[in-house]
Formats: C-alpha cells, sequence, structure tokens
C-alpha cells in the first residue's frame, strides 16, 4: 500500500510538514500549489527537500477552471497550464490533478471537455506529464466521477486519467458501486477524506470539515472497496481540509492519517476477502470483554484521601503487589489499584497529572493479538520494569500518556491476581458489579484523533457526538463502546467549563471520572449512605421537570429526589445514575444502573449535573490546594 498526503492537510512550515509526514511513514505528499507558493524555496529545492525526507511528490494540485472554456480563456488556461507542466518538471513530479471548472464563462459539453483533455494530454506528453480530472461537488457541469470518467473516455489520451475523491462522490451520495465499471488503470490518483454527516453547502463542507477515514460518517470503506475491486495500486492519499487539523499539531495529525489509512484498508481486506490489499498481516479488530482493573497513581501524602473515596463507594483494600506500594480495593468483581511508588511510571504519571488514573487494564479474547494490532496501528507499547517470576502483560499508551493494559483469560494472564498480587477475596460491598464506562477529558481538538485510537484498535462502535451545554461553555462528547468497555470522550474548547478546568488542574487529558454499574441503584444508595459517600445533591427543578418529562409516579420521583438520582429513559429501558461530589481536582465518581438494555449515558442530564458539580467544587481561579 503507497500512501500519500496532501500538504494541505497539516499546519506549519513546508519543512514542519514534510519532518511530520515522514516521522509518520507516509510515502509520498500530494503538493497543494498554494502551500509551494507561500513558501521561500524554489522547485528544485523543494523537490530535493521532499526526497530527502524518503518522500515522493505524487500528486501536484489543483489546477482550476480548464476545460470548456471559450477563447480567449481557452489559450489562457493552455498558456498557464504549460507554465505549471515547467514547474512540475522542477518539482520532480509527473501527475497534475485538473478539478472540474466552477468558472463563469465556462460552456459545458461533454464533446468540448473531452476534446481540452485531449489537447492538454498532446501539451502534457511533450512534458512528461499525465493529467488526472477530478469532478468537484460543486462543479459547475462536472460534480459526479460518473461524467468525469465519461470525459476522460472520451478525451481518449494516455496521458489523460481519473482522479476519485471520496468526499466528492460521498457527498453527493452517488454509489461508490459505479466506481467498480472504471478500469484501474485509467484511474490515475486516489484521495481519501471523511467528513461528519453535517447537512450543509457543499463546498464549505469539503474546505471546513473534512477529516480522516473512520472519524466521520461517510461511508469511505465502501468507497475503498470499489476502487480495490477495479484493481487500482497506485497512491492512496489523504486531502483533508479542516480548520482544527489546519492548526493542529503535523505530528499527530499526521499519525492519525496513517492510522487512518491502515485500519481503512484493514477493513477493505476483512470485507472483500477476495481481493487482495497490501498491507501487512495482523489480527483482526476484537471487542474488548470487559474492564478488569484501574490503577490510580499517587503518593502517600495523597493516597488516603482517595482510598476514603474508595471506601465511601464500597470498596475494601483486599491485597498488596508482592513487590510494589500498590494496595487492590475490591468489591464484587470490580477492582481498583492505588499505586504509591515513588519511582517509575505511576511516580511520572503523578508527577505530570497529579493523582490520576494511570492504567487502565482490558480483559480481551486474545492479548497478545490485541497488543499487535494495538502496535500494527501505531499505538506507542510500553514496556516496564518487573521483578522475576512477575507476568509480562502487553500495553500501549493511550489518552494524556496513561496505560492500556491487555489481559486475557489465558492460563498466565488470569493468574494476575495470584502471583502478581497477595489478595484476598472480595466482599459485596455496596453492590456495584462492574465498571460501566471510563470518562477521560481532553481538549477538544484531541477528540477526533482518540475517537480514531479507539475505534481503529478495537471493534468498536461511536455514538453520535452531543453537545453538552456547560454553565460556562460548550462541552462535546462522544462515547465509543466496545463490548464491554465503553468511554466517554469529553472535549472542552474553553478552559472555563468544568473539563476545561480539569485539563488545566491535571495537566492534560486523563480520566475525570469513572462509572460504576450497579444492578440496584437505589439499594446501592442506600448502602452508601452508610458509608459517608458524598453525593452530589440535585436540586427540586429537575425532579419536576423530569417527572413531567417521563410521566413517573409520584413514589419513584420522590425515592429519586431523596437520593439525588438522576433518571432518562430510550426506546429500549430506563436508566438511573448518581454522583459524588467532586473532589479538589475535579475528579468524580458516577454510578449507575441500566435496565432493559438502554444504551446511553444520560446525556439530557449532563448539564444539570455540571451546573451541581460546579457549585460543589472550587471557585474558578481558586488554588488547587
Ligand atoms: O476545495 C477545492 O477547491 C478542492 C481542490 C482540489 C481538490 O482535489 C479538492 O478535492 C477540492
Ligand atoms: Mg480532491
Amino acid at each position: 500500500m503507497k500512501t500519500s498526503i496532501a500538504t494541505v492537510t497539516l499546519s506549519g512550515s513546508l519543512t514542519t510538514r514534510l519532518a511530520a509526514i515522514a516521522a509518520a511513514g507516509f510515502d509520498g505528499i500530494e503538493i497543494f500549489e498554494q502551500d509551494f507558493l507561500a513558501s521561500d524555496f524554489a522547485p528544485a529545492e523543494v523537490g530535493r527537500m521532499v526526497r530527502d525526507h524518503g518522500l515522493e511528490i505524487t500528486l501536484f494540485q489543483p489546477f482550476r477552471d480548464f476545460e470548456g472554456l471559450p477563447e480567449p480563456h481557452r489559450s489562457r488556461a493552455f498558456a498557464r497550464a504549460e507554465r505549471k507542466f515547467d514547474l512540475m518538471n522542477q518539482l520532480g513530479t509527473d501527475l497534475i490533478l485538473v478539478c472540474s471548472s466552477t468558472h463563469p464563462a465556462a460552456l459545458g459539453g461533454i464533446d468540448r471537455m473531452a476534446a481540452d483533455l485531449h489537447d492538454l494530454g498532446d501539451l502534457a506528453a511533450r512534458h512528461g506529464i499525465r493529467i488526472g480530472f477530478e469532478a468537484l461537488c460543486w462543479g459547475r457541469f462536472v460534480n459526479d466521477h460518473r461524467d468525469a470518467w465519461e470525459i476522460v473516455r472520451r478525451a481518449d489520451h494516455a496521458q489523460v486519467g481519473l482522479i476519485l475523491d471520496s468526499f466528492h462522490t460521498l457527498a453527493r451520495r452517488i454509489d461508490p458501486d459505479s466506481i467498480r465499471a472504471i478500469p484501474g488503470d485509467r484511474i490515475f490518483f486516489v484521495q481519501l477524506a471523511d467528513a461528519p454527516a453535517i447537512d450543509m453547502d457543499l463546498l464549505y463542507w469539503s474546505r471546513h470539515f473534512r477529516n480522516m477515514p473512520g472519524e466521520g460518517d461517510l461511508d469511505v470503506t465502501g468507497f475503498m472497496r470499489a476502487v480495490a475491486a477495479t484493481g487500482y495500486a497506485g497512491p492512496l492519499s489523504l486531502e483533508i481540509f479542516n480548520d482544527q487539523f489546519r492548526a493542529g499539531l503535523p505530528r499527530m495529525v499526521a499519525q492519525d492519517g496513517h492510522r487512518s489509512l491502515i485500519a481503512l484498508m484493514d477493513q477493505v481486506r476483512r470485507q472483500q476477502p477476495a481481493i487482495p490489499v497490501a498491507l501487512p498481516d495482523f489480527p483482526p479488530p476484537a471487542p474488548v470483554e470487559r474492564v478488569e482493573f484501574v490503577e490510580f497513581a499517587t503518593s502517600d501524602s495523597e493516597a488516603p484521601a482517595l482510598e476514603s473515596l474508595l471506601s465511601s463507594v464500597g470498596f475494601e483494600p483486599s491485597g498488596r503487589h508482592v513487590t510494589k506500594p500498590v494496595t487492590l480495593w475490591r468489591q464484587g468483581p470490580v477492582n481498583v489499584l492505588v499505586n504509591t511508588d515513588p519511582t517509575g511510571f505511576a511516580h511520572s504519571s503523578y508527577v505530570a497529572h497529579g493523582t490520576t488514573v494511570s492504567e487502565i487494564a482490558l480483559i480481551v479474547p486474545d492479548a497478545q493479538a490485541g497488543f499487535a494490532r494495538a502496535t500494527a496501528l501505531l499505538a506507542q507499547p510500553h514496556q516496564q520494569d518487573r521483578a522475576a517470576g512477575q507476568l509480562a502483560i502487553p500495553a500501549i499508551r493511550g489518552v494524556g500518556g496513561s496505560v492500556i493494559r491487555f489481559l486475557d483469560e489465558g492460563p498466565d494472564l488470569a493468574r494476575i491476581w495470584k502471583i502478581d498480587f497477595d489478595s484476598r477475596d472480595a466482599l459485596p460491598g455496596a453492590g456495584l458489579t462492574g465498571i460501566d464506562h471510563i470518562g477521560q477529558t481532553m481538549a477538544y481538538d484531541e477528540m477526533l484523533s482518540w475517537s480514531l485510537f479507539y475505534t481503529s484498535i478495537f471493534d468498536a462502535e461511536k455514538a453520535p457526538m452531543v453537545d453538552v451545554a456547560d454553565p460556562d461553555g460548550l462541552v462535546r462528547s462522544q462515547a465509543v463502546r466496545s463490548g464491554g468497555l465503553r468511554v466517554t470522550l469529553n472535549g472542552a474548547e474553553t478552559r472555563h467549563t468544568l473539563a476545561g478546568r480539569f485539563i488545566e488542574d491535571s495537566f492534560g487529558a486523563s480520566v475525570q471520572h469513572i462509572a460504576f454499574a450497579t444492578s440496584d441503584l437505589f439499594a446501592t444508595a442506600a448502602a452508601l449512605a452508610g458509608r459517608g459517600f458524598d453525593t452530589l445533591r440535585i436540586g427540586a427543578n429537575y425532579y419536576q421537570d423530569v417527572q413531567a418529562r417521563f410521566g413517573l409516579d409520584d413514589d419513584l420521583v420522590d425515592r429519586m429526589q431523596a437520593a439525588s438520582i438522576l433518571y432518562d429513559e430510550d426506546a429500549q429501558g430506563r436508566f438511573f445514575q448518581l454522583y459524588s461530589q467532586p473532589r479538589a481536582d475535579g475528579f468524580f465518581i458516577e454510578i449507575v444502573e441500566r435496565r432493559n438494555g438502554y444504551s446511553g449515558y444520560g446525556a439530557p442530564n449532563a448539564p444539570f449535573r455540571i451546573a451541581a458539580l460546579k457549585r460543589a467544587s472550587r471557585p474558578a481561579g481558586m488554588p488547587r490546594r
């Protein structure tokens, strides 16, 4: 698989972009003409810089408003093209993208346009250049790849071929299977982009909202299945116009891009095994079975506050790590580790973030396979020193530098609690039955990246993104679920929101809340009351509204209000949730009960819950300690 990315996708100087693209593992770049014009390098120098990075220039683009013009515009367009062919010779690239015309003087006419491309092919041949014709979905007369292909076919010139761009095809809801009728050797180049499903002007949507395959809602996989079926074997190139990426960290955006292409082509080969895909073999995505433990990194001085929170939720100290200062807290099947090691990874997490969730351990069907897939998808492996006889648990780095461990029910890894820990069986505590979801708070700019991380590594689905109103700004929330793992990614755009303040206080993205599951929240709430659990109080206004909205009976509403339990329902079932007061650093605990397959996260309650959390937390501007 030959991969490429357009310079427009990234931010920074040309040199910065090239370094980021090379570091991410791409084979080539599309040079967007504006990016070249804005640089101070001579064309030959740019060509040399690209090749010095081990890259090639796969495409020069765009050449606009060419086909179907009357004179004198037509001659001007040919003269302009010849100047660009000279430039391309100096850059060292032989393919130019001609995008369909939006020129006000353009006449259209399929044979006129085909004849223009044929003549351009003659001119290009003299310069050793090939022409690729692309239908912009807002083109005046050509806005559909099927029409662009018909023009290329009629141009009937060896130097003239078709360029496909998934955005233009999918944005117009053109059936991608129509690509299967095009000969693969007549497709000169393929550009890929996804986009969120938003109903808006096509040009504006394309220029600002494209994102990496898998990050949006378009069927880029269906598009690529069709392209692969034609036998096309040229570059797969990301052409992503996105305001966030253009202001983002080029290395991170480039790495996400490469990850998205690997994930995309892996999906294509699994869905269409008869058609070969040039990608090294690695294991298929698997669903997570459950979260086996979460580990907090803290210090001797901060551990007591954390442990009293755990104890108030029903956990009991149930064992110790055999060599490290790590305490195991248990209740029912739920395990939480508290690590006060003054050295090593946990300590660096603590130093970086304060008391924080430093590790999440997942049970997957096959830990080694999960790890192999994650690293094939460019996850960073995490290695740690361990004493002789202790288990080597494969691990990768996740959100905010935290660690995700892969465990399975195999003979070795299942014995973690016997070999690495001196542990006792759990007591029932307050009746918690598992970890329902983990809320990770991050800057809004990081959300697409981490949702791609989870959805590409695991067999996972994302829910539609929801906007949550914080009293001081907007927070977006994206839930991702893989089997028994649910994470909610909360992205803050301003530092005034509860999420934004948490990012500031914890120095970057990390877990802001853990939601435990119970099968009877009312019984759990009663058990917690006896343990000094500091419930987040919800006001009477909320209960009047919830009763009116759902027509709940008085007794249920009274019991909910007495325990500060929030309520939601969907087409399947009912949902009850309860929150703790926030810690000084903004971390909090949630406990939920899902009845009959309710699948959401109580999003309609989020504004009230956030307002209550904010009232309960320190005023803005006050120091943390
Ligand atoms: O937004 C544009 O004008 C534009 C230009 C070139 C492309 O390849 C494209 O897909 C869009
Ligand atoms: Mg394009």
